[in-house]
């Protein structure tokens, strides 16, 4: 049996260092290889320029010795082509491998994306999630690769520079590494700032992605509201947010990358000082000074190699921590195969739905919504809940579909704790009816077959006809191939809801919940809808929420909910006897007298 979630479990903590590191790596890890290959690839371009000043000094040597020159220049070219040609290659195999590390990071993130438990999406904002997703992966493309690769190039290159110089001459060295031991230290404090304006940056890039969907998604309420101006002062000033955090990652970014000129040139000064009164005192030749001078403007390379290397590795900390908060929300377990879910074969009929002493919270720091909630639906036929609203109704469909664990408690469905159903298979036996806007972007019959992909089109023409929608079908140029707009904007509210019935009925559930669906229909298709509902619920369990009376007055049972608890159960005959909260309901609603 699965437990309750632990929600601090999901709470965002920064990731340490070596967390960070490990969680860089677990995404780079399956293209190792690759990444090793085009490694190869770019440190035999960059040997090729190492070898450029050992040649040069071939040259002169050769020159002062009245040599010839041919094979060394004939060399020194090739040197210069095979190391450019290894180099782009290198530089392909990296970026295209970038590319194929911000996919599988966006697949990972997407996939676990509609996975996530409802409690995590009432959490976060979906724009936020969002633009984890589309935004900080692509972070990962340059520090995956191209960190790498410029931390192992300028790695070795400066090792092997270093060695040579090492071998021209030791204390022309220790200048020259003490040189750029000063400007390192100083580069090293810089690092941390440009990993915290990075993420303070893609924070506000998710800000941006959060407003925009706010205001974008009640837009009409936005317009009739007059608030086009503040909502879009809300969302520039997070733009100009991710601005002023971008433009101080740059400030530091720019203070870290002159550094290694200022590092090269320091060097060079110094060496050029103690070099020329060793050449000056006959310690070295000049020759031994012009090419150590050569191995010191190559080092300039790799220096800033090292620099970008660890600049690019801060924005991808950034990112990876976002990325990484994303990726430890709770999932819901993943669906068994085959992925749309068969109907249980062993399993027909009504369904029976129990509440045992149900507690439940949304959030650990919220109060309970249900308190000792039981109740018992013993099979086919209509129940209804009835009571004011915030009274925990709408909460009891949720805790069937299991979108939340309940506190305390059980809920059984077929006598099955739900928690010891397999999620698909639970929820292939419901059909349901949300309250709220329940059309998706796409045609008719995208939606209509939602819920059952595989329905065929007669079950879809008997399910147009018992909702009432054929009419609209006829009247529509494309049918059902027409499209609806973003969550059916282009179709009335009842014509919604009606869509939304008929999505539900097509799965042919063995129980359908009902929450609130023919609240925007006229009384004539109210009372059509009426009838098709009592009629599946002569073999299905069906379970209404309603605030009119009139819709559930002939329901077999009604659950009367008040703050969190069961009130009643009973008829309505019986409630208006014995319920005094329905009586004056029924009073108010239906003009019988109340009690
Ligand atoms: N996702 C959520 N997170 C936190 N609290 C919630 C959430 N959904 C509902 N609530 C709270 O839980 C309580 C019960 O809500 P519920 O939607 O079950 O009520 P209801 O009886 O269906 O109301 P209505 O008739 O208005 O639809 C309300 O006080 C509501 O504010």
């Amino acid at each position: 049996m699965n437990t309750a979630p632990d929600p601090s479990t999901t709470d965002a903590e920064p990731l340490s260092a070596r967390e960070t590191f490990k969680a860089l790596y677990a995404h780079a890890r399956p293209y190792r290889w690759v990444i090793a290959l085009g490694l190869l690839c770019a440190l035999v371009g960059a040997a090729g320029g190492l070898l450029q000043p050992l040649a040069t000094k071939a040259l002169v040597d050769r020159l002062a010795s009245g040599g010839t020159i041919t094979t060394v220049l004939v060399s020194l070219t090739a040197l210069v082509l095979v190391g450019m040609v290894f180099e782009a290659l290198g530089t392909y195999v990296l970026e295209r491998t970038a590319h194929s590390v911000v996919l599988s990071a966006r697949r990972s993130l997407i996939g676990r994306l509609l996975r996530l438990r409802l409690t995590e999406v009432d959490r976060i904002a979906p724009g936020d999630l969002m633009s984890r997703v589309t935004s900080d992966t692509t972070l990962l493309r340059a520090v995956t690769t191209r960190a790498v690769v410029a931390g192992a190039t300028g790695a070795v290159t400066f090792v092997a520079a270093v060695v040579m110089m090492a071998f021209l001459d030791a204390v022309l060295l220790g200048v020259t590494l003490g040189a750029l031991l000063l400007v390192g230290t100083g580069v090293a404090l810089v690092m941390p700032r440009i990993a915290r304006a990075t993420e303070r940056s893609q924070e506000a890039v998710g800000e941006i992605s959060t407003g925009l969907e706010r205001a974008l998604g009640a837009f009409r309420t936005v317009k009739a509201s007059g608030a086009e101006e503040r909502e879009t002062a809300r969302v520039q000033a997070a733009a100009h947010r991710a601005w002023q955090h971008g433009v101080k990652s740059a400030k530091w970014e720019a203070v870290a990358s002159s550094a290694h000129e200022l590092a090269v040139q320091l060097a060079f000064l110094a060496v050029l000082g103690v070099g020329a009164t060793r050449v000056a005192s006959g310690d070295i030749p000049v020759s031994t000074l012009i090419a150590f001078l050569l191995y010191l403007f190559y080092l300039m390379e790799p220096v800033y190699k090292l620099v970008d290397a660890a600049t690019e590795y801060q924005e991808g900390a950034a990112a990876i921590s976002r990325i990484t908060q994303a990726e430890r929300l709770q999932a819901e377990p993943p669906a068994r195969q085959p992925a749309v879910p068969a109907k249980p074969a062993a399993v027909a009929g009504p369904a029976t739905v129990r509440f045992e002493d149900v507690s439940f919270r949304y959030r650990a720091d919220l109060a309970d919504v249900h308190h000792q909630v039981g109740f018992e639906v013993p099979g086919a036929g209509m129940t209804a809940f009835v009571g004011p609203s915030g009274a925990g109704k709408s909460t009891v469909f949720a805790l069937i579909e299991r979108f939340y664990e309940v506190t305390g408690g059980r809920v059984l469905v077929d006598g099955k704790d739900v928690r010891d159903w397999s999620l698909p298979e639970l929820r292939s036996a419901i059909g349901y009816v949300e309250q709220e806007t329940p059309v998706l972007a796409g045609t008719l019959r995208e939606n209509l077959v939602f819920a059952a992909p595989d329905a065929t089109d007669d079950d879809i023409r008997d399910v147009l006809t018992r909702a009432k929608l054929d009419a609209l079908v006829e009247r529509l140029p494309e049918g059902l191939e027409t499209l609806v707009g973003h969550r059916g904007a282009k179709l009335s509210g009842g014509e919604r809801q009606r869509i939304a019935i008929a999505r539900a009925l097509l799965r042919k559930p063995r129980l359908l919940l009902l929450d609130e669906a023919t609240s925007q229909l006229d009384a004539v298709n109210e009372l059509a809808l009426r009838d098709v509902v009592a009629e599946v619920a002569r073999e299905t369990t069906v379970l209404v929420i309603a605030h009119r009376l009139s819709t559930v007055i002939n329901a077999d049972r009604i659950i009367v909910m008040e703050t969190g608890r069961v009130r009643s159960v009973g008829t309505h005959a019986d409630l208006v006897d014995r319920d005094r909260l329905y009586a004056q309901l029924a009073a108010t609603q239906l003009l019988a007298p109340a009690k």
